[in-house]
């Protein structure tokens, strides 16, 4: 898959502060892109300046195989984007917010209003105006208008925040639906994983401003299914005979006493086997299944599955 959008060594220093250093992402052309971070990371920065509401300190853009200027305004009317939260004329309907929308875009289609709104399931709104709906609503009220305009590359911020779980589901359904059938682009933020985990093509995990992986989600599962959990008499000797007699590299020291092996080619009883023929005490051994949680959060520490 080709590329859409590219950032290259994109930095943002506000008052002396470098809160995004030379960030290197690369959203392919049909994905889902989930970019990841705990609060305060630099997400909202990163799409600010993709969408040319804050000018970079340091580095590139490029969408569409262009570099982004402040005079790209055609490449920026081929984006939908939410960034923060979604402002409208709370006095107007939704309907009119969207017709209103459609006439500052230059897009005059009627059909489309109605469109985007079946897509994001608002339906008895005619009556209502804005500030009397849900925060909920009116994030899908923002979707409705990111992508009434059929955009090639969608660029949201939070936008499952404040929505409950059925309507993060349809929301969830609807992004599929936008990326397999409409073969638009989503890069979505987020901070909470298991709404990544179950959208995501690829995963962008920025943290400290910086993006510390970016990886297919694919990758990330085939990673992270089973491993075996082994409590021991002392784990740095048991890392030993891991590393020298079964040539795994594939674990990770929990504490003093615990070993996760994640190497999917290790069988449980020559494992036992070799540990006990060369002195290691084992209390107990277990399969489990890893949790993605446990992955990103050991990178979010700075961790290393290797020991
Ligand atoms: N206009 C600004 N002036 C000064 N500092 C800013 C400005 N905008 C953002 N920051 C700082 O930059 C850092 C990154 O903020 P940003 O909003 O990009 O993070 P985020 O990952 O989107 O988190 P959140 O989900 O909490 O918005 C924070 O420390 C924030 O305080």
């Amino acid at each position: 898959m080709s590329s859409i959008l590219r950032t290259i060594g994109l930095t943002k220093v506000f008052q002396g502060k470098e809160v995004v250093s030379e960030v290197n992402m690369n959203v392919k052309k049909g994905e889902i892109y989930g970019f990841l971070g705990p609060n305060g990371a630099g997400k909202t920065t990163v799409m600010k300046m993709l969408t040319n509401l804050v000018k970079p300190t340091g580095g590139e853009i490029e969408i569409f195989g262009e570099k982004l200027t402040t005079k790209s305004y055609q490449m920026l009317g081929r984006m939908g984007a939410i960034i923060e939260y979604p402002i409208f004329y709370d006095k107007l309907k939704a309907r009119e917010n969207l017709e209103m929308h459609c006439e500052y875009m230059g897009y005059y289609n009627k059909k489309a209003v109605d469109e985007a709104l079946e897509l994001v399931n608002l339906r008895n709104i005619e009556q209502k105006p804005v500030k009397d709906f849900s925060l909920g609503m009116k994030q899908r009220l923002g979707i409705a208008r990111a992508i009434i305009t059929k955009p090639e590359l969608l660029i949201l911020d939070e936008p499952i925040n404040g929505l409950d779980p059925l309507g993060i589901k349809e929301i969830r359904d609807l992004f599929k639906l936008l990326s397999k059938e409409y073969g638009m682009t989503l890069l979505v933020s987020s901070h909470i994983l298991g709404e990544m985990e179950q959208m995501a093509d690829t995963i962008g995990v920025i943290n400290h401003g910086r993006l510390i992986e970016e990886v297919a989600m694919d990758r990330v599962r085939e990673r992270n299914t089973d491993y075996i959990e082994l409590k021991v008499g002392d784990s740095k000797k048991a890392a030993f005979v891991l590393t020298n007699q079964l040539s795994v590299s594939n674990f990770k020291l929990m504490d003093e006493v615990t070993v996760r092996v994640y190497d999917p080619q290790v069988r449980q009883n020559e494992l036992t086997k070799t540990l006990v023929l060369h002195d290691v005490v084992i209390e107990s051994i277990h399969k489990k299944n890893s949790s993605l949680e446990d992955y990103f959060f050991s990178l979010l520490n700075g961790g290393n599955r290797s020991a």
